[in-house]
């Protein structure tokens, strides 16, 4: 309906990392957020694909989730400037990528990588640059979840019980952080380092992540990223 106002928010924020910077959003989608997105993703997916260095977009056995695009309608607008406001009040709405919802079943994953592009076919003027920040945003997830967690391998763990909450505290020290998957909580981090005068921004390493596998269960989620620019209006709204 047309008189849609958006609800105020209601997440909460917690800084993870300041450097990369993380921070974990308790809360960032409403519970009737999730079931619209739920609703409106549902029977519209198809595998997911990936990027390869010439920008060509391609299945991949590292990538097994099946995803689509979001039609920017009133509630996802209201999430859109949700994510938006969130990093300032000085981002336009053409910065953002269509948003894109992904579903994993039993098995599926997205294996290490960075959001943020290496090769320059995908950061052109067209697309906006380089993705800026991701956020990842747990949409809902079945009750007997196991898996399915969003690992950041070159990060430390938290030292702190209390993270144990959202962070898998059971994970090895050496396997850096796993944010657990948990419905409607989202973890925003930011891809590039700042750049130095007269230079580009540059991929920040340390961001590499991995959707890990579900071993039982199922998992909806979706990505939120933001360009460095305004993308082409073919790259906005487009469903995909
Ligand atoms: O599924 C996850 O936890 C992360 C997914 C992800 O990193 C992506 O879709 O780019
Ligand atoms: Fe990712």
């Amino acid at each position: 309906t047309s008189n849609y106002t958006c609800p105020d928010h209601l997440y909460s924020v917690q800084i993870f990392s300041e450097d990369p910077l993380i921070i974990y959003i308790p809360g960032f989608l409403t519970e009737s957020e999730a079931q619209y997105l739920e609703s409106v993703s549902s029977g519209r997916f198809t595998s997911s694909q990936i990027a390869d260095q010439s920008g060509q977009q391609h299945l991949a056995s590292t990538r097994t989730s099946r995803s689509t695009s979001l039609h920017s309608d009133e509630v996802v607008r209201c999430i859109e400037e949700r994510a938006l406001q969130f990093q300032g009040y000085d981002i336009p709405r053409t910065h953002l990528e269509p948003l894109q919802a992904v579903q994993y079943s039993i098995g599926e994953k997205y294996a290490p990588h960075t959001d943020w592009f290496t090769s320059s076919l995908q950061t052109t003027e067209e697309y906006g640059g380089n993705r800026l920040s991701s956020f990842f945003v747990y949409i809902s997830t079945s009750e007997d979840i196991i898996g399915g967690g969003t690992q950041f391998p070159l990060l430390e763990a938290p030292k702190d019980e209390r993270w144990c909450r959202f962070v898998n505290c059971d994970a090895g020290w050496d396997d850096g952080v796993t944010f657990r998957p948990i419905a409607r909580n989202a973890v925003y981090w930011r891809n590039l380092q700042n750049a130095k005068i007269g230079k580009e921004r540059t991929g920040d390493r340390r961001t590499l992540h991995s959707g890990q596998p579900v071993q039982r269960g199922r998992k909806l989620g979706m990505n939120i990223w933001t360009r460095e620019s305004g993308l082409d209006g073919k790259y906005r709204n487009e469903i995909v």
